[in-house]
């Protein structure tokens, strides 16, 4: 299998700050990465790096052998949850065609083919009969399952997800979760989250990210200096429950 992803000696700095220094990762086809890391430890701004939404001073990125730019079509793309993102009236079919545009072209009509992906990306999430509702209307777990919907409509090779359950409540992101897990074998997953637990039991490889990458591989193999580093028992990556609370007694 190839590589979705290469980011190669990458280097960023916000003015004075240097928030990435000589970054180096792979990411191949059909991996499932959780990118975890201490706040301010610069996931978000590698995120937007692959998205090619800001260019780092040095180092290259490339997605499926091209620039991000050229591939943004093929990376779907799920933001942190933000309640008061969609306070305007659009319903959730409009959100999805959205997913659309970066294939077609801005000012192109929708066809009956942009309609069925529509539909089959909201029957994937489990939201096909709140197309009509408006989206500011849904909870914060129906609205991040309609926009993963609109990060699928584009069939993209991966799918990029930034914090997605933060300020969702428990039901709602165990109901999320069993969706990731769903789509696992459709796409390659990269997702940043402070939700060590639930990082252990979706993924397969961990990337630990603290303006350095310390770490990338499977999640057996964290080291040791991870856990002072991040403040996080490397069996909680590796299991989900820390081996020292299960063996307790
Ligand atoms: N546009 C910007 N201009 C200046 N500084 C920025 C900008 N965006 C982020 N930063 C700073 O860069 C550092 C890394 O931010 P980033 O959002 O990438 O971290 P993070 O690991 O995603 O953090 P968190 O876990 O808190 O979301 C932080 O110190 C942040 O304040």
């Amino acid at each position: 299998m190839g590589n979705v992803i290469d980011v190669k000696d990458v280097w960023l700095r916000y003015k004075d700050l240097t928030v990435l220094e000589s970054v180096n990762l792979s990411i191949e086809e059909g991996d499932f990465l959780g990118i975890i890391g201490p706040n301010g430890g610069g996931k978000s701004t590698l995120l937007k790096v692959i998205l090619g939404l800001i260019k780092p001073q040095r180092g290259t990125v490339e997605v499926l052998g091209t620039t991000p730019e050229k591939a943004r079509h093929l990376i779907g793309y799920v933001p942190q949850y933000n309640p008061s993102s969609l306070d305007f009236p659009i319903n959730v079919r409009e959100v999805v065609l959205m997913g659309r545009m970066g294939k077609k072209g801005l000012f192109q009509k929708y066809t009956e083919e942009d309609h069925a992906a529509t539909k089959k990306a909201l029957k994937t999430v489990e939201m096909l009969e709140y197309s009509d509702r408006q989206i500011g209307e849904l909870s914060g777990g129906q609205r991040q399952r309609v926009f993963i919907a609109r990060a699928l409509v584009s069939e993209p090779k991966v799918l990029i997800l930034d914090e997605p359950v933060t300020g969702i409540d428990t039901m709602m992101q165990m109901e999320f979760y069993e969706l990731l897990k769903k789509l696992r074998s459709r796409v390659t997953i990269v997702m940043v989250s402070h939700d060590i637990s639930a990082v252990s039991v979706l993924v397969d490889k961990i990337a630990c990210l603290n303006g350095k990458l310390h770490y990338h591989g499977s999640k057996e193999l964290v080291p040791e200096d991870v856990e002072q580093a991040y403040g996080c028992p490397v069996e909680l990556i590796a299991h989900g429950v820390p081996h020292r609370v299960l063996h307790k007694h």
